[in-house]
């Protein structure tokens, strides 16, 4: 099994990405947790570049790395200077990394008008520069940037670039496709005629972009034709499109064409890396990314949940355990019997396989999806509904009557004032009547309504809104138009969603949160029960 290595860009190209700006506190965490996935190398940013770089190269001294090896990265010295001379090469010595990568010019157009120097002069900075960080450091990892554009251009020239890297010492040659214009095929012919000119063992690695969404296929097909290193961030995070997504290269080598690489051992990780790294970045983490995504292994369609219920395989890939993720089912007008008694089973609910009930619920939910509603993320919804159907609703309070008044016009700042009557427990309970201000009408509402149950049920209290979202669904025109509420709730740790749909937008919200407080009480009687 050939050996593959992986190194990580995400803290030096993930931060080129828009919208991503990691502090070093940040940084010094994904660099934790890469290394719990086995990554080879770690490139910890451009430590030339601002100083939360170069702090995070001294900082992550203090820590034990077990298995990742920083990398400081940089580029081949100034053309208007030497490599002792030019600071901000300079700096890369001043990370203290024993692993340097440096990008030098392989397209001539970069050489005559980016760098405005020679095509000779180019080719002396490049082994000078790799020839100089030999001397002081234990490897050097060169990456030609637009490499494939160059050797478009003038394969003679770029081809010379990478002997020259060669000759002064350079580890690694890894060939990037900077502007990601690259398709596969011509990954292949151009990696191969690279092969022919340096040997079949010329050292090369991959660094590709995802600009013509083709960054892991080449990755792999670079891999492929002998490549040992591949370049890419956690969840594709890079400049401008992106990078190849090492979230998908990774189980691609190992599961399906069989490469070692380190971080086959854990594997099951990759899933928790992925979200965690998103997390610190403070980005929504994509349901559809492949293999890491919430919807990865999720199963809607009526046909394929009911043939992954008697065999996983027919619409799965692989386990989605190997990679630490799990196989969903969810519910919505394309379920047939097999979508809910999965879903029932995962939420603790017997259903008789053969009963009518079974068939009621799958219809119920049809005509609702119909209506507007949607029960895939509102999760806590369709329970509640199913025990309704099952005749066994659960139900701890009443809300007879709410009003909204909003006082916009009459105060400075923009007020509502709401009131309500519940009562506890329904039917035959007390009637309290409560109101309460918010920053607008669902927020009063809300806060009335929590402050009506909180005298019944002051486990409330622990109780948060996460997330609102409004939908509104096509039909009826303007204004007039029917919305979706969607309410995200937390308490402690555990989060549940709910589901409301009306033409009057405070009537969709009451039906999401009195779903959402019926949801916690509920929680909290099958917790003590
Ligand atoms: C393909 C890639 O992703 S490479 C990485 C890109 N990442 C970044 O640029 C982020 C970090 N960069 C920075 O913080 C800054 O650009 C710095 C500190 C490196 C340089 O800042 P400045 O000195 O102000 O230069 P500026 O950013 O305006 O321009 C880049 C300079 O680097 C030069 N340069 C570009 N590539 C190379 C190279 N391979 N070798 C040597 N010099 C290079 C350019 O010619 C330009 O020089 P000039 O100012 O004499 O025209
Ligand atoms: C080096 C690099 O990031 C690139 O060429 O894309």
């Amino acid at each position: 099994m050939k050996k593959i290595e992986l190194y990580d860009t995400t803290l030096r190209d993930g931060a080129q990405a828009e919208e991503v700006n990691f502090s070093v506190e940040d940084k010094i965490r994904i660099a934790l947790k890469l290394d719990e996935l086995k990554i080879d190398y770690l490139e910890g940013g451009w430590p030339g570049s601002n100083p939360k770089d170069f702090q995070f190269f001294k900082e992550i001294k203090d820590y034990h790395l077990k298995h990742v090896r920083v990398v400081a990265f940089g580029s081949t010295h100034h053309p208007r200077k030497t490599p002792e001379t030019d600071e901000i090469f300079q700096s890369l010595l001043q990370a203290k990394t024993e692993v340097v990568t440096i990008f030098g010019k392989s397209w001539t157009i970069h050489v005559k008008e980016a760098l405005k120097t020679t095509l000779e002069h180019n080719l002396e900075i490049i082994e000078n520069s790799v020839r100089y960080l030999k001397g002081h450091v234990s490897k050097v990892i060169y990456d030609a940037e637009h490499f494939f554009d160059g050797f478009k251009e003038d394969p003679e020239y770029a081809l010379e670039t990478l002997k020259r890297a060669l000759k002064a010492g350079a580890e690694c040659l890894c060939l990037c496709d900077t502007n990601g214009g690259t398709l596969p095929h011509e990954i292949r012919e151009i990696i191969q005629r690279v092969k022919d000119v340096l040997g079949e063992k010329a050292p090369l690695g991959i660094h590709a972009h995802n600009d013509s969404e083709c960054a892991v296929a080449n990755s792999l097909e670079a891999v492929r034709l002998g490549a040992i290193q591949v370049q890419g961030t956690i969840n594709g995070i890079g400049e401008r499109c992106g990078n190849a997504n090492l979230c998908s290269i990774i189980p691609n080598l190992v599961l399906k064409m069989g490469y070692d690489v380190s971080a086959k051992d854990v594997l099951f990780k990759l899933t928790e890396v992925s979200r965690y790294v998103f997390e610190i970045a403070n980005l929504p983490h994509p349901a559809r990314l492949p293999f890491v995504g919430r919807s990865a292994f999720a199963h809607k369609g009526g046909v394929h949940v009911s043939a992954v219920l008697k065999s996983p395989r027919t619409y799965e890939h692989l386990d989605p355990a190997l990679v630490g993720n799990v196989r969903r089912v969810l519910v919505s007008e394309l379920s047939g019997r097999s979508n809910i008694l999965y879903k029932a089973k995962e939420l603790g609910i017997e259903l008789d396989t053969e009963s009518a009930l079974v068939n009621k619920i799958v219809e119920e939910i049809k005509k609702l999806e119909a209506e507007g509603y949607e029960f895939e993320a509102a999760e806590a919804s369709l329970e509640l509904l199913i025990y309704k159907l099952m005749g066994e609703p659960k139900q701890y309070f009443e809300l007879l009557t709410y009003k909204v008044f909003d006082q916009k016009q009459l105060l400075d700042s923009s007020q509502a004032e709401a009131t309500v009557l519940v009562r506890v427990p329904p039917g035959v309970g007390e009637v309290e009547h409560t109101a309460a201000l918010g920053n607008g009408p669902v927020n009063a509402l809300d806060n009335a309504l929590r402050k009506a149950l909180v005298r019944f049920y002051p486990q409330i209290r622990e109780m948060e809104l996460e997330d609102y979202k409004v939908r509104v669904l096509p039909g009826l025109p303007g204004t007039s138009s029917k919305v979706r509420v969607f309410i995200l709730s937390k308490s402690k740790d555990k989060r549940w969603g709910t589901v409301g749909v009306s033409t009057d937008i405070l009537e969709a919200s009451c039906q999401a949160l009195i779903d959402s407080y019926t949801y916690k009480l509920y929680l909290d009687k099958k917790k003590r029960s």
